[in-house]
């Protein structure tokens, strides 16, 4: 049977699948603390084989003529899957007919970590000859046949034998069943109900039929019937025996989804490697192949971007957060190192499962209410946003004055662009500020015309605190990347300090050494990795990241910052829909992109964990609820002021070795509030480069796509990425 899943469908529920199985976490190791007890997530992921090579072309799943399932199915296979005489001898499972979920709730259960654990009934289908029913059936015989003649003798009474028959054919049909659920990311859940396991009791037996032993065709029984509905008949009419081999169909086997690495399901999926071969053609990045080159990493962002849904939810609808702990908003405060010089092991975690999992951090500038200062200087831009676009709105004169969207003068770069652009019919205005690095002063200049002194300082104070959190994100990621991939470990290099005492508890150093064959690395071999990647990594965020500052030694990096403070004011009046995207799906070309929580939410970012948008603002809130639920802080600052959401971009995703991908966010906006928002996008320095040994260790730890990028200027880096294959990207 050929497959019924088209390419597309596959790859579009694929991608919209995090690479998990590139986030090389599993192995990540925090100063000993062992990352597996932290992320669940690589415990979960099970592999399997096939029961033998030649179920390799098994399984085609069929879902329900009825599914309201997207993926295609042609009508005539259909009809061959209600046709028993065609089910019968060919491998097959799809949902019993009262189940409701199509398959594309199923994969995605699966791709979700199967967080649900629910009992999915299935019908299956076996063909004896690929599972090998009559020589499994054999052996089961044999062994119970060995048990009984202890307590019989070779006098079996006949309806003993009968039953043992019937158990051989129950059990090795249990076996198939079994591995044919496995080989397709399920699980038999016959739960803790002792009586399931009873013959016949874990699925309804449908149909059986005998098949030749040297050519696997179905032949009739010895009463010259075709095929039996119980195991009973096949024995009694059918006198089957053991080691004959039988194809079968059963119905309502309880399962459950396994989680499965994206491999796995591919596999299952496309068990010829026939869609395979297509994507390739298509210059499709399969789902489990590594991001290993700055064209890939186009390609897969664009692919991640098309995959996700376009349709937008109301506020009181669509997700706002889990229980995950990434989801929890970060202090601060907590992003700064310890005193050792080493990352702080919680906030890593915590960083990381947000960025990599959830596609956002949500940062709390007060520390909880110890630190209101920057919380303050956040309003004050809130303010200057406001004011900017009620002047706009009223067609103030002073607005006239700041030019139209153009590349900042005297700046030789074509990305540094300044000024203001309307768009829609005036449904999203944007104003592209920057930094002119050589005095600090706020392009365009016009704006303080429109805004005044303290508008402007508001601006310029707050594209500082937003680029000083931005950087301390991108050192842990960075840090936490480089210490997962041992990029700083050299064994062997503090070996004097420990060489008299004890290096781990209870072991001599000497011992501690043979304990690793005397060739890993110590304790402290580790532990001063970790601090020498800590360090790099905020080398590489200050030299590196734009800040807007000079940096010393740098004659090259223009006289205009790269990184823009975007504000923008998004309506719906377009649309007539409630709820609509006013910002298209994309990922950015950024280290990280910073949006302090607008008082209106609407910021979406895919989780690539729940496979849904989820709008972090909204999650802002309820915290804010929680730590100041009368609204203590009003009069200081509005509620939102004090989080920053920070998103990952490409050049982090490149700096992380894939663990955090860019994530695909947007912007949605109801027709009853406008959302007006100040972006502040983390972009690279000029001039600089992106030296691999220095900022991220040695080379031999390197993948792929940092090895490209070894070397490169960054403004290189950036064009490479501006070659997209087609899509949008920002
Ligand atoms: O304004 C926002 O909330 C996000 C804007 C954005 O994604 C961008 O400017 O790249
Ligand atoms: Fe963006």
């Amino acid at each position: 049977m050929s497959s019924v899943i088209r390419c597309y469908d596959i790859w579009n529920i694929l991608f919209q699948h995090q690479r998990r199985n590139n986030l090389h976490l599993s192995k990540m190791r925090f100063t000993g603390a062992p990352i597996a007890a932290l992320f669940s997530l690589a415990t979960n992921v099970l592999s399997f084989a096939p029961p033998s090579s030649t179920t390799n072309q098994f399984l085609t799943y069929t879902p329900q003529t009825s599914s309201t399932s997207s993926l295609h199915q042609s009508s005539e296979e259909d009809g061959m899957m209600n046709n028993l005489d065609t089910a019968l001898g060919s491998n097959w499972m799809k949902p019993s007919p009262d189940e409701i979920s199509g398959i594309t709730t199923q994969i995605m259960s699966q791709l979700k970590n199967q967080k649900d654990k629910d009992t999915i009934y299935m019908d299956i289908g076996i063909g004896g000859k690929e599972f090998g029913t009559g020589p499994l059936s054999q052996r089961m015989y044999n062994v119970m046949i060995g048990v009984a003649q202890r307590n019989f003798g070779s006098n079996i009474p006949n309806e003993v034998n009968k039953m043992y028959l019937m158990y051989a054919m129950d059990a090795s049909a249990k076996e198939a069943v079994r591995a044919a659920m496995t080989n397709n990311g399920y699980e038999m859940d016959l739960g803790d109900d002792m009586a399931m396991q009873d013959v016949g009791a874990w699925g309804s037996v449908e149909a059986v039929q005998f098949l030749d032993p040297i050519t696997g065709k179905p032949i009739e029984g010895e009463d010259g019937s075709k095929s039996y509905s119980s195991w009973m008949d096949a024995i009694e009419k059918g006198k089957w025996m053991p080691g004959d081999g039988f194809s079968f169909v059963v119905r309502r086997v309880p399962s459950v989804a396994k989680a499965m690495d994206l491999t796995s399901i591919l596999n299952a999926l496309d068990p010829d490697g026939k869609l395979r071969e297509e994507a390739k053609e298509k210059g499709i990045l399969l789902p489990d192949e590594e991001v290993a080159s700055l064209q890939d990493l186009s390609v897969d962002c664009m692919q991640r971007v098309n995959a996700a849904p376009v349709d937008a939810l109301g506020e009181e609808n669509v997700f706002r957060g889990g229980e995950s702990k990434g989801y929890n908003v970060i202090s601060r405060g907590s992003l700064v190192r310890n005193a050792d010089g080493t990352e702080n092991g919680k906030t890593l975690m915590h960083v990381m499962d947000a960025l990599a999992n959830h596609g956002c951090l949500i940062v709390d500038l007060t520390n909880e209410d110890q630190k209101l200062d920057d919380a303050i200087t956040m309003s004050k831009m809130w303010n200057t946003v406001e004011n900017f676009f009620s002047k706009v709105l009223n067609n103030d004169s002073s607005v006239k004055g700041v030019p139209a969207m153009g590349i900042a003068k005297g700046v030789g770069s074509t990305t540094a662009m300044v000024g203001y652009a309307s768009f829609k019919d005036g449904d999203n205005q944007f104003l592209e500020t920057r930094i002119r690095r050589t005095d600090g002063a706020l392009l365009p200049e016009e704006t303080r015309a429109v805004v005044g002194d303290e508008g402007v300082d508001g601006m310029i104070d707050s594209f500082r605190i937003m680029s000083d959190v931005g950087k301390d994100i991108v050192r842990i990621v960075t840090a936490a990347s480089s210490i997962d991939a041992e990029a700083f470990v050299t064994a062997g290099s503090v070996v004097s300090e420990k060489s008299e005492g004890p290096s781990i508890a209870g072991l001599s150093f000497s011992e501690s050494l043979s304990f690793g064959n005397g060739e890993g690395p110590s304790e402290d071999d580790l532990l001063r990795g970790d601090i020498l990647a800590s360090d790099a990594a905020a080398l590489l965020a200050e030299e590196i990241m734009d800040d807007g500052k000079p940096l010393d030694g740098s004659p090259d990096e223009g006289a205009v910052s790269m990184s823009p403070h975007r504000i923008c004011r998004y309506s719906n009046g377009q649309s007539k829909k409630p709820n609509s995207e006013v910002f298209g799906a994309h990922t950015d070309t950024s280290f990280v992109t910073i949006v302090p929580a607008a008082a209106v939410s609407g910021l979406e970012v895919f989780d690539e964990d729940e496979l849904k948008w989820y709008r972090p603002e909204l999650k802002a809130r309820k915290h804010s609820k929680q730590i100041d639920p009368v609204g203590d802080m009003d009069d200081k600052f509005p509620w939102h002021s004090r989080y920053l959401i920070v998103m990952p971009g490409e050049l982090l995703q490149i700096c992380s070795r894939n663990n955090v991908p860019a994530v695909v966010h947007r912007v949605v906006a109801s027709s009853e509030k406008d959302r007006y928002s100040a972006p502040v996008l983390l972009r690279a320095r000029p001039g600089t480069k992106m030296l691999v040994e220095k900022y991220m260790g040695s080379l031999e730890n390197a993948d792929k796509l940092l090895l490209e990028c070894d070397g490169m200027k960054m403004e290189e880096i950036h064009d490479a990425l501006q070659v997209k294959p087609s899509g949008q990207k920002q």
